[in-house]
């Protein structure tokens, strides 16, 4: 089995809805995705699949969603006021934790076809979460 691994870096706001502790404040983070991804057998090329292809489809998905968004529980109740605002936001079914974003990576690698071996997303410098299938 071989395995590469590219990593992506962006920045997100976001809250922990209900969090005993400090993240359930407004807060931000500049954060790191680790994307591993694995093929029993190399290509024409001896890859696995080229590093670029990897960061185009992630960086597009992160574009368009996470980087620079703010990204909050569907019942999130500063909702009102950020849409009262024009303010740009995302809301999510569950809360906006390391591994739902790291979940969400996943899946949407994994539909461009990709053969995802995990998502690591690094939300601090110490604070790490990984999410893979087998
Ligand atoms: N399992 C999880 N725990 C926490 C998450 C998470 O996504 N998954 N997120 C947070 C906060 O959003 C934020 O990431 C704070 O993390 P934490 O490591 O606690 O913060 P610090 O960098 O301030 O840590 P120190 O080591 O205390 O400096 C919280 N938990
Ligand atoms: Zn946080």
């Amino acid at each position: 089995m071989y395995i590469i691994t590219k990593e992506v870096y962006f920045c997100y706001g976001h809250r922990l809805m209900h969090h005993p502790g400090k993240c359930r404040n407004l807060h931000g983070h500049s954060v790191k995705a680790s994307i591993s991804i694995k093929q029993e057998q190399l290509n024409e090329q001896a890859m696995v699949c080229d590093f670029s292809d990897i960061k185009d489809s992630v960086e597009r998905y992160v574009d368009e969603n996470l980087d620079h968004n703010f990204l909050l529980h569907k019942d999130d109740p500063i909702i009102p006021a950020l849409e009262a605002n024009n303010e740009r936001f995302m809301t999510l079914d569950e809360h906006p934790t390391a591994e739902v974003l790291s979940k969400m990576i996943y899946r949407y690698l994994q539909q461009q076809g990709f053969n995802v071996d995990q998502v690591v997303l690094w939300e601090t410098a110490s604070a790490s979460a990984c999410y893979r299938e087998n």
